[in-house]
């Protein structure tokens, strides 16, 4: 039987105390390609200036501000800099004809656009507008100096720190280590995609839906399997896992029946079964087995995704140095009511009027599950809410 009774927070607790091994902190360096939504483990300094040469701002030409004061003034065109080119000199009295990103010639020290002048005949130009010292040069080390910071640790890397870090040059960096998750479903009545659908049958959607789950949060998945409620492969299946995993999810097996596979492996090695003042999500399980620890998830489809939700998701991200998930406050489109003494998170949508809760409870409403995009949670002492009262709602 299950053996306590305990609180959303005290299981919460508990979990967090279990998981405190994911929490080490180890680096990776990874190539900058494969960066995206990495979290930096180490500031990045910049190695040189940006830019890292004197260039311009536009397609015209170079001039020394002073010769052409007078505008319109008509001069010699001494040449062509192109983008890529190296350093060239401004002869005095001529312009050079230049090209945005091409490095600035010695001795010029502003860029009319061409569109500001005209041909003047064979090799000369009629610069129409003055400008100031300085206009259209884009400066070396204006973006950044060399040595200053350029993303600080704790980033999660996006296109715009990959584009930073690409212009530096950077061909690798330190990031956190993501999380190994072993996810494994139990239950005789599953059966993988593609396999005939026999009577009595039904595909396994939360080994698919927790490995989505974790990946999403930051982890990585190295095991997703399937075992039947037979403690011996649950057993073999579970030895291989903790080889290579730092923490196990499993679903199924929990419960009151009589194939409670997973609680009635682990409960004998010191596992702990119990029942948890939430609904969805009542039977939860907590392990360690060959030193890693094992999260047990309650069959149902919803009540695994909840249970991971409430009870793994906070320590995945922590590990994975990913921000925690934040928590809004918004009016209820309609009434709710509630079980007395039980944490309820109902399925709901969320829009600009509020959110809008499900009516159908069931855990095992997997086709309902999709059409949610917020869990609405409601406390434990609340029995009923009005229209426009407030609810927390955390986005899935
Ligand atoms: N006598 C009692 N019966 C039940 C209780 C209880 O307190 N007393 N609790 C109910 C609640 S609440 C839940 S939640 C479930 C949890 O049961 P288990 O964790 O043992 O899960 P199973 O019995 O293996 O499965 C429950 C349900 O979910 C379906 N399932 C299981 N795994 C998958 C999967 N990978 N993909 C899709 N669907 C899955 C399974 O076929 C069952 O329909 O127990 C209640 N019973
Ligand atoms: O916890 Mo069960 O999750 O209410 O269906």
């Amino acid at each position: 039987m299950t053996s306590a009774r305990r609180s959303v927070e005290e299981h919460e607790r508990h979990v967090a105390s279990l998981l405190h091994t994911l929490r080490a902190g180890s680096t990776a360096q990874v190539s900058l390609s494969h960066a995206l939504h990495r979290t930096l483990a180490e500031t990045v300094v910049s190695p040189l200036d940006l830019p890292s040469f004197r260039n311009s701002q536009m397609d015209g030409y170079a001039v020394r501000a002073t010769e052409i004061a007078d505008a319109p003034v008509t001069l010699p065109v001494q040449g062509v800099v192109a983008a890529g080119d190296g350093e060239t000199r401004l002869e005095p009295g001529h312009v050079l004809k230049i090209m945005t990103g091409a490095p600035i010639p010695e001795g010029a020290d502003a860029v009319v656009p061409v569109e500001h002048t005209r041909e003047a005949g064979p090799g000369r130009v009629t610069v129409e507008q003055g400008v100031f010292a300085g206009t259209y040069v884009r400066e070396a080390g204006s973006d950044v100096r060399a040595g200053d910071m350029l993303v600080p640790a704790g980033t999660v890397l996006g296109a715009r720190h990959i584009a930073a870090l690409a212009a530096v040059g950077a061909i690798s960096v330190p990031v956190r280590a993501r999380p190994r998750v072993a996810v494994i479903s139990t239950g005789s009545e599953l059966v993988p995609a593609g396999d005939a659908l026999a009577p009595g049958k039904i595909f396994n959607s939360n080994g698919p839906a927790l490995a989505a789950s974790a990946q999403a949060n930051g982890a990585d998945i190295v095991v997703i399997d399937h075992c039947h409620d037979d403690p011996d492969e649950f057993v073999t299946m579970l030895g291989h896992a903790v080889e290579v995993a730092d923490v196990v999810f499993t679903s199924g097996g929990v419960s009151q029946g009589d194939f409670e596979v997973v609680k009635d492996t682990l409960q004998p090695l010191g596992g702990e079964f119990v029942s948890v003042a939430m609904q969805p999500g009542g039977p939860q399980g907590t392990a360690v087995y060959g030193g890693v620890p094992i999260l047990t998830f309650p069959g149902n489809p919803v009540s695994a995704l909840v249970s991971f939700e409430v009870f793994a998701r906070p320590s995945l991200r922590e590990a994975a140095g990913l921000p925690p998930v934040t928590r809004k406050t918004v009016p209820l489109t309609t009434g709710v009511t509630s079980v007395a003494g039980k944490r309820q998170f109902l399925r709901g949508r969320l829009d600009e009027n509020g959110v809008t809760p499900f009516h159908g409870h069931g855990s095992h409403l997997v086709a309902g599950l999709a059409a949610a995009d917020v869990l609405l949670d409601i406390p434990a002492d609340t029995t009923s809410l009005e229209a426009g009262e407030l609810v927390k709602v955390v986005t899935l």
